[in-house]
């Protein structure tokens, strides 16, 4: 194995096989501990379709179901964040089919990105950076929700997407916790099995979706690199040199997202690429 896979594995706290159940189970406890620890009365989360989402927000309505069962207050809002009309909208509605939340709240992010970018008067806002302010505008989204009712805002960052950085600073990538910290994308396929999800969840190919002019770009078109390979080196497959050298740009790359914003008594970045 290479020695830098090696340091990320390690880093993201991959393990090379996952049993699906105990992963299930040790999930909803972290969600249910972390609940009862800051004595919030729930979670919310954006729910797109996608296999994360999808994923996330079953692990939290199980948790909170638990905790309700053992006498304790707690509630899942499954929000969906749609720009205008969203081109696989049977998918999310497949994927709260799956959830059952205890609530949805619809909120359509259009009408404020379209606000935002005006008000900006940057005519020439790129469809990329305008994806990003998409991203942030959902976080918008959730955390004025969640302050409102005293819940904390899941994230659905894993292995797969922390590697890369493959997620918007501030946007998807800022939230309070993560059930799916340090899983592959195929270890959160088996999740989703074992969890009895109907197969389109986790067959879909994956998609940050944010681009007006190239709905439903897949991620791996984007990166240049497959979710298999990812994957495979993840947990300590060997992968072509070429595959190994793009994932170990893209991380050194991101750093600055794996961190909290940098002060004068920080000196990490001063070791980093
Ligand atoms: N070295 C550094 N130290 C500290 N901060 C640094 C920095 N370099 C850039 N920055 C800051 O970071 C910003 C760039 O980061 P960011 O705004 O995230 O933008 P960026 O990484 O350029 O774009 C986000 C990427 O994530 C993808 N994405 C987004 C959302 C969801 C998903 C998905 O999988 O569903 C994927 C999206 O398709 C795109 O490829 C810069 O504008 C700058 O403010
Ligand atoms: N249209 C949307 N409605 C609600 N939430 C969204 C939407 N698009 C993105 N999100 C939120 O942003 C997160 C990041 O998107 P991402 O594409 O990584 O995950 P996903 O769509 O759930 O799964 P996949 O990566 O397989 O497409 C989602 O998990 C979800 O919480
Ligand atoms: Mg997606």
């Amino acid at each position: 194995m290479r020695e830098t896979q090696r340091d990320i594995i390690r880093a993201l706290g991959v393990k090379p096989q996952i049993n699906a159940r105990e992963e299930i189970e040790s999930r909803i406890q972290f969600c249910k501990d972390y609940l009862r620890h800051t004595r919030a009365k729930g979670f919310v989360l954006g729910i797109s379709g996608g296999q994360d989402s999808s994923l996330g927000g079953r692990l939290a309505q199980l948790a909170c179901e638990q905790l309700r069962d053992e006498g304790h207050d707690a509630h899942f809002v499954a929000m969906r964040l749609p720009h205008g009309v969203q081109h696989d909208e049977a998918d999310a509605q497949a994927a709260l089919a799956f959830i059952a939340p205890d609530e949805t709240v619809t909120v359509n992010i259009k009408g404020a990105v379209d606000g935002l970018v005006s008000e900006l008067r940057d005519e020439d806002l790129s469809d990329f950076n305008r994806g990003n302010v998409k991203a942030r505008m959902r976080m918008v989204a959730q955390y004025a929700l969640a302050a409102d009712r005293g819940l904390l805002v899941l994230g659905t960052d894993h292995a797969a997407e922390a590697v890369t950085g493959f997620f918007t600073k501030f946007g998807d990538g800022a939230f309070d916790l993560t059930p799916l910290g340090g899983l592959t994308k195929e270890q959160g396929r088996e999740l989703m099995r074992e969890l009895g999800s109907p197969a389109r969840l986790y067959e879909k190919v994956p998609t940050a979706d944010l681009l007006d002019g190239n709905p439903g770009r897949t991620d791996e078109d984007e990166l240049g690199v497959r979710y298999t390979d990812i994957d495979t080196y993840l947990t300590g497959g060997d992968v072509d040199d070429a595959v190994a050298e793009i994932i170990e740009g893209y991380y050194a790359r991101s750093a600055h997202k794996r961190h909290t914003p940098v002060n004068p008594y920080e000196s990490w970045w001063r070791r980093a690429n």
